[in-house]
């Protein structure tokens, strides 16, 4: 289409994508069914398809008018576009010819995304700086490029059957190049990026194929240009959308950044002939840059928090949304990124309390703010009944919102401002290790777990049926125990050193806690995709945090009953309650964060007089809420650290302070973590071959080390023989003395078949490595 010369149609109100993972989660029930062997491609067909076509009914029905589409993903859509740009590492060359479903070969796409028998999956990590996982593509030097654009024309083609304006989304190269890793046996000097100029090639045939099919707008999808980037960096970006732009048949194309502000890469971008530029307004700065730098660049305003659920002020936000009125180019409004991180639909959550559901809005909440905004921003609001309707009720609710919602209360302002240095602060590390030695009397390199043991069918149904109201608290109570003494009497016959209760009682390590505390609401059924079929359900942490009563203590006390060995209390930090909650936006992270730490405080003081002699704080979430740019993480790793020590600092010398961190790529917030001050830390290393160590012996570390010996994202079980050869590598690399056994995370995604042995293969390998030591010791 635009091959002509004027501006091509404004694309109005729109989102930038849509959740994916079924209201009902029926897509994870189908998937996970269907590599069970009890359904069919056919089946996974049809339930994707009545997914899509709810997404699209909901889109149109609320006055968008531009549709997302091919935002709709199987699995994952870094893995939807190693499958479009035919990026398929060599090892999965062989899988294939079986059936497909929703323009995808199922059978390649789950090799990758799960691994087969005899190969390992791509790898998962942090989408930025959210809560999201995607499949790492791996690029060499000769990975093979090929278009296959099955899936986005097919998702184009379903919505204009349906009579919708569609505007197929897809992940940008330069975005998809940087979050690649090196294919193994790519040279050291290799980057993904060096393929970039290639890869260009295949988004101008996907161009060229998109025309053809009619398409009008193309959303390219490049939040990694909120990342910091040099000149080299932009001046490639740049070269790479000049290129595109200067193709004779293609569609208008919208590029799409957001999770921050990409104020830096404007100039690159809108030089190149790109048709529109999405930016987000909530991570990214709300007031518009130069005009000059737009051009004639069409600008999508992501003015709707696309990660947070607070109801928009739509008032304040229209305002801020005049100032841009000053430039040439339209303007439409959206939101800030896809609303793939937000449950489906506030107003089935009828077990809220009513004040917290009229301060929030789900996805298809946010798609009337949405409309609303864009009608009142063009002038035709005041003919809108719908959007008239949206900003009176905007209004009503931020006049009621602060005063309902379990904030102000001066307790808490009280116990935060009377916080001293001094609460941040234990006793010096060798006194607390020369108190705890004495006390607990573990062997040198003491086994342990991480926390949770497998979750049963029978835990999680026996949760289901408290819920349900089928069984009562007393029967729940004794069931969960009885699941506690299988698992100390489990950890006593392997002989583990360090005991713990294996968490049956959770149902996630930070709702547990959410719907324990003041200042949470939890939802029945406000589910967000966090990897493949696996999803949360993230708490809402509204106001003021309080902890009526102890957590924890009575499981960790009826565990530590059952054994003489030590038992550990389990926690989840600060840190990471944040970072997997919704939380408040109308005070500092780092109070909110305070506020938590002190709940945990009081927690950690009840586990300590109970007589719990370990306690462990999880903050498998300190890397993934990690500024972007490197400008802001100073100031995120201070506040962070200072509320991990305010949580864990009350105890006496001879309590033993754990944490525990999962994904890898620590070298950079190292520091950080040596600086939270625990005695122990485990941390993911088998996974990432024992990378760590390196950074380890670089910088120092003060405390001791549990670098994970078990990979436990792996149904694989790994011998003694693997595991000892890991714990020498970390021989090596710390004293024995600061050395822990351990696997790199909980084990409740596991199953008890593959548990079992590779814990007594744990405790294996840590008595033969002792017995090296002992003997090169004379
Ligand atoms: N919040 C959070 N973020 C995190 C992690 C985490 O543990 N928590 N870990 C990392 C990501 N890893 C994850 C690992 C596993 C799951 C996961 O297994 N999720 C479960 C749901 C867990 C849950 O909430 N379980 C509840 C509810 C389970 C449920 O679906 N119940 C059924 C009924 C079940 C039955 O009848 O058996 C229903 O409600 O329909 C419980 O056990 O009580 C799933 O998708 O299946 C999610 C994330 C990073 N981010
Ligand atoms: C994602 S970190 C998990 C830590 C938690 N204690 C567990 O073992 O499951
Ligand atoms: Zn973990």
């Amino acid at each position: 289409m635009s091959t002509t010369q004027s501006p091509p149609r404004p694309i109005g109100a729109t989102v930038l994508g849509y959740p994916r993972i079924g209201r009902h989660r029926e897509l994870k029930r189908t998937l996970e069914a269907y590599w069970r062997g009890q359904a069919t491609a056919a089946d996974v067909d049809r339930t994707a398809s009545a997914v899509r076509h709810d997404a699209l009914a909901t889109m149109s029905a609320a006055g968008l008018d531009s549709v997302p589409v091919n935002t709709f993903s199987l699995y994952d859509q870094l893995l939807d576009t190693v499958m479009l740009l035919g990026a398929v590492p060599p090892r999965f060359t062989n899988v294939g010819g079986g059936a497909s479903a929703s323009g995808t070969d199922l059978d390649l796409y789950f090799a990758m995304a799960r691994g087969t028998d005899d190969q390992q999956p791509l790898e998962m990590t942090k989408w930025f700086d959210t809560n999201y996982h995607y499949l790492v593509p791996e690029i060499g030097a000769a990975t093979p490029f090929a278009l296959d654009a099955r899936k986005p024309l097919l998702e184009h083609a379903e919505a204009v059957a349906a009579g919708v304006r569609s505007r197929p989304v897809v992940v940008g190269p330069w975005t998809f190049l940087s979050l690649a890793k090196s294919a193994a046996d790519a040279p050291s000097t290799f980057t993904p990026l060096d393929r970039l100029t290639e890869l260009a090639e295949v988004y101008a045939d996907l161009l060229r194929a998109l025309a053809d099919a009619g398409v009008e707008w193309v959303q390219i999808d490049e939040p990694a240009l909120v990342r910091d980037l040099d000149a080299t960096a932009l001046a490639r970006v740049h070269q790479v959308y000049r290129r595109l732009g200067e193709l004779s048949e293609r569609p208008a194309m919208l590029v799409a950044t957001y999770f921050g502000d990409a104020t830096d890469a404007l100039a690159a971008v809108c030089s190149a002939r790109v048709d529109g530029i999405a930016l987000d307004l909530v991570a990214g700065s709300p007031a518009p840059p130069p005009a000059r730098v737009f051009g004639t660049t069409q600008v999508v305003l992501g003015a709707v928090d696309g990660r947070n659920v607070w109801r928009t002020d739509l008032e304040q936000r229209l305002g801020e949304l005049r100032a841009w009125q000053a430039l040439p180019g339209a303007l439409s409004v959206s939101s800030s990124c896809s609303l793939l991180h937000v449950p489906y639909d506030v107003s089935v959550e009828t077990g809220l309390n009513p004040a917290v559901r009229a301060s929030v809005a789900f996805a298809d909440q946010k798609l009337g703010e949405v409309v609303a905004l864009q009608r009142a921003l063009s002038g035709e609001g005041s003919d809108d009944p719908g959007a008239r309707a949206a900003f009176a009720g905007s209004a009503g609710a931020s006049r009621t919102r602060a005063a309902d919602l379990g904030r102000g209360r001066d307790e808490v302002a009280q116990r935060v401002a009377a916080i001293r240095a001094d609460d941040r602060r234990r006793e010096p590390v060798e006194v607390r290790r020369v108190a705890q030695a004495h006390r607990l009397r573990l062997p040198a390199l003491p086994t342990t777990t991480i926390g949770s043991f497998p979750q049963t069918d029978a835990v999680r149904s026996a949760r289901a049926a408290h819920r349900a109201g089928r069984i009562d608290d007393a029967t729940y109570e004794e069931r969960m125990q009885a699941e506690i003494a299988d698992v100390v009497a489990l950890q006593e016959s392997l002989g583990l050193d360090v005991l713990v209760h294996g968490e049956p009682e959770r149902n996630d390590m930070v709702q547990y806690f959410a719907e324990l505390l003041g200042g949470f609401a939890t939802t029945g059924s406000g589910w967000v995709q966090s990897y493949g079929t696996r999803c949360v359900r993230p708490p809402l942490l509204h106001g003021d945090v309080t902890r009526p009563q102890p957590m924890t203590v009575r499981w960790t006390r009826y565990a530590a009953s059952l054994t003489d060995r030590p038992m550990k209390g389990m926690l989840t930090g600060p840190v990471t309650i944040l970072a997997w909650s919704f939380v408040r936006d109308d005070q500092p992270r780092a109070t909110t964060a305070d506020q938590v730490a002190l709940a945990l405080r009081d927690e950690v003081a009840d586990l300590e007089a109970a007589g719990v002699p370990i306690i462990q704080v999880d903050e498998p979430a300190l890397r993934e809420l990690l500024p972007l740019r490197r400008a802001a993480q100073q100031a995120y790793l201070e506040w962070a650290v200072a509320a991990f020590r305010l949580a864990t600092s009350g105890v006496r010398a001879d309590t033993q302070v754990h944490t525990h961190l999962c994904y890898s790529e620590f070298g950079e917030v190292i520091d950080a973590i040596d600086g939270l001050g625990a005695d122990v830390t485990s941390v993911e290393a088998a996974r990432s071959g024992m990378e760590l160590l390196a950074d380890v012996a670089l910088h120092g570390f003060a405390g001791a080390l549990g670098p994970g010996v078990y990979d436990i994202h792996s149904p694989r079980v790994p011998s003694a023989d693997d595991m000892a050869a890991l714990l020498r590598a970390a021989t090596r690399a710390l004293s024995p003395e600061q050395l822990w056994v351990n696997p790199d995370c909980g084990l409740k995604t596991r199953g008890y078949a593959e548990v079992r042995p590779a814990l007594a293969h744990l405790v294996e390998a840590a008595a033969r490595v002792r017995a090296e030591l002992e003997e090169a010791a004379g």
